[in-house]
């Protein structure tokens, strides 16, 4: 049975390598797939991946139809044995539901990629339209860490390093950037970190503070003794 799985995960968990994956091995047994991307750091009609693998996609844009773009192809004689479609996140409900009845109707295996979160750990729509309607949400098994060391489960978005919860929800940018004064840029915490809006930096900060250094014993003389 075809099926609409949604791969999901924090930003540079590896989804877009899993999608380069999937597209290899299914490729090198001779089946054809459609990949499809949207808003991908390395330009228009790109799908690529940190470790340094890219491969052209086409663009799906606000508007476009994936159905009768695949129906189209199809029907002109086309091949098309599964679907791939990376930042998904960025995608409008509509076009999940399109990506649903390609499964369906099509009959095609539909692999979908994308964050489920903003940075203000609030469902992208699509994210949202794909958990309703996917047969399956895998979540990727190469965790990213939070400076912390802890599982990162959320995306920070960050402004000279410090976090920033307002701001437009689509913002195309990268982690590791955004430590320059007005850079604007991306970084995965942990649940309680991003709670605090705590980054790496903002943490550094904090450890190099006078604030928290040892304080000599005798500023200590006139505080009043805490009693347990
Ligand atoms: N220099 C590197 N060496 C090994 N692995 C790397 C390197 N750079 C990135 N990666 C891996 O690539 C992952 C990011 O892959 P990518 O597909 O771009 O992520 P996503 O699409 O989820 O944002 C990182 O989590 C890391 O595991
Ligand atoms: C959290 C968050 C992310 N984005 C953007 C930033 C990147 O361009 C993509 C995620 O790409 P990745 O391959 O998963 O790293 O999404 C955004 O626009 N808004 C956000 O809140």
């Amino acid at each position: 049975m075809p099926e609409l799985v949604f791969f999901s995960g924090t930003m540079d968990c590896g989804k877009s390598t899993l999608a380069l994956q999937i597209e290899h091995n299914r490729s090198a047994r001779g089946l054809q797939g459609m990949i499809f991307t949207r808003d991908d750091r390395a330009g228009a009609g790109k799908l690529s991946s940190r470790l340094g693998l890219v491969t052209d996609a086409v663009e799906a844009a606000e508007g476009f139809d994936f159905y009768a773009y695949l129906v189209g192809h199809l029907s002109k004689g086309g091949r098309c044995d599964y679907v791939i479609a990376d930042e998904a996140q960025f995608l409008a409900p509509e076009q999940i539901d399109q990506l649903a009845r390609v499964v369906d109707d099509l009959e095609l295996d539909v692999f979908a990629f994308g964050i489920t979160t903003d940075f203000r750990s609030k469902l992208f729509p699509g994210s949202q339209r794909l958990v309703e309607l996917a047969d399956r949400v895998e979540v990727l098994q190469v965790e990213a860490l939070c400076w912390c060391g802890a599982r990162a489960t959320h995306n920070a978005r960050t402004v000279g390093g410090e976090m920033v919860v307002e701001g437009a929800q689509v913002v195309v940018g990268d982690v590791n950037a955004g430590d320059e004064v007005g850079e604007v840029g991306y970084e995965v915490l942990c649940r309680r970190h991003h709670r605090r809006r705590m980054t790496a930096a903002t943490a550094r900060a904090a450890a190099l503070s006078p604030d928290v250094l040892p304080v000599p014993a005798e500023e200590f003389s006139d505080r009043p003794t805490v009693r347990s």
